[in-house]
């Protein structure tokens, strides 16, 4: 049978996936309406986060960050533009693993559980999963935790716990909202260092949330300063900080880290404004 001539042929859709891990395009997100007041919350915001990247988005209270996680996440549609998490629409659990301000676990299951429970979910055999567990705990600092109820445990540990529990569902991306904000300064410096730990360690591209510069500089290797509502980006800035084989007293007496905190710092108090 003769070809079709090329004018025949079916359009070729634009090939718009870009590779990316978390692709936002032109988002803009607006809640309530329909009677009532409605706030628009954030952007129009583009941005790529390519596999691997640590991104940290900072910005003045209210400016639609926990917004724009939630995109993310698929908790919330965009009112308009597109967000894209490899490749496909993002629908809660499936893409991601999240970790939220306040831990979420199952308070009178033990440690152990709470992780095998996740595992479970995963799809992860019976009896693969004493092991991963083990090895889950171990990665967080908690390897001689298994067996103590979450009820008894400290709020840094539960913390933990949850990380290890997101690590558990064995995505390829990490969504945290501010996974730390209500810790103790001690325990929270503790669970920064060992989240940089495992993020070199796995490689898991992560999004984090915080109100924190310092946090920013310390845990990213991107951060992202979004304007006061509807938040958009201000500043978008690499941060080419050692990964491994440095301390964190180290790592913060760099030159460099004083200048990014400086720089983000200006454009944080900038984009309050
Ligand atoms: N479910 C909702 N319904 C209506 N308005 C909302 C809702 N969630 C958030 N908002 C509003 O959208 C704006 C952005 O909120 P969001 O929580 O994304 O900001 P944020 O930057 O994470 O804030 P913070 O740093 O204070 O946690 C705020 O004005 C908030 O009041």
């Amino acid at each position: 049978m003769p070809s079709l001539p090329d004018t025949d042929k079916a359009p070729v859709p634009e090939r718009r996936t870009t590779g990316a891990v978390v692709s936002v395009r032109e988002v803009e997100h607006t809640y309530g309406g329909r009677g009532a007041e409605s706030v628009t919350a954030l952007g129009p915001v583009s941005l790529e986060i390519p596999a691997g990247e640590f991104l940290v988005l900072v910005g003045p209270s209210g400016c639609g960050k926990s917004t724009l996680l939630r995109l993310i996440a698929g908790f919330e549609r965009a009112s308009s533009g597109e967000v894209e998490v490899f490749g496909e629409r993002p629908e809660p659990g499936n893409q991601a693993g999240i970790v939220f301000q306040q831990p979420r676990l199952f308070p009178w299951r033990t440690v152990g559980d709470n992780i095998g429970l996740a595992l479970k979910y995963a799809g992860v055999d019976r009896a693969e999963r004493a092991e991963r567990t083990a090895e889950l705990l171990e990665r967080v600092g908690l390897a001689d935790t298994a067996g103590g109820r979450i009820w008894q445990i400290s709020g840094g540990q539960q913390q933990r716990v949850a990380i290890a529990r997101a690590l558990a569902g064995g995505k390829r991306l990490l969504l945290l909202d501010e996974p730390f904000a209500a810790l103790d300064a001690l325990t929270r410096e503790r669970l920064q260092e060992d989240l940089r730990r495992v993020s070199a360690e796995t490689g898991t591209t992560s999004v984090f949330v915080t109100h924190s510069v310092d946090e920013a500089v310390f845990l990213g290797t991107r951060t992202v300063v979004l304007s006061a509502r509807p938040g958009r980006v201000a500043l978008d800035i690499p941060i080419g900080l050692p990964r491994t084989g440095i301390g964190p007293d180290e790592l913060r007496g760099l030159p460099e880290y004083a200048a990014l905190r400086a720089e983000i710092g200006t454009a944080v108090r900038d984009a309050a404004r």
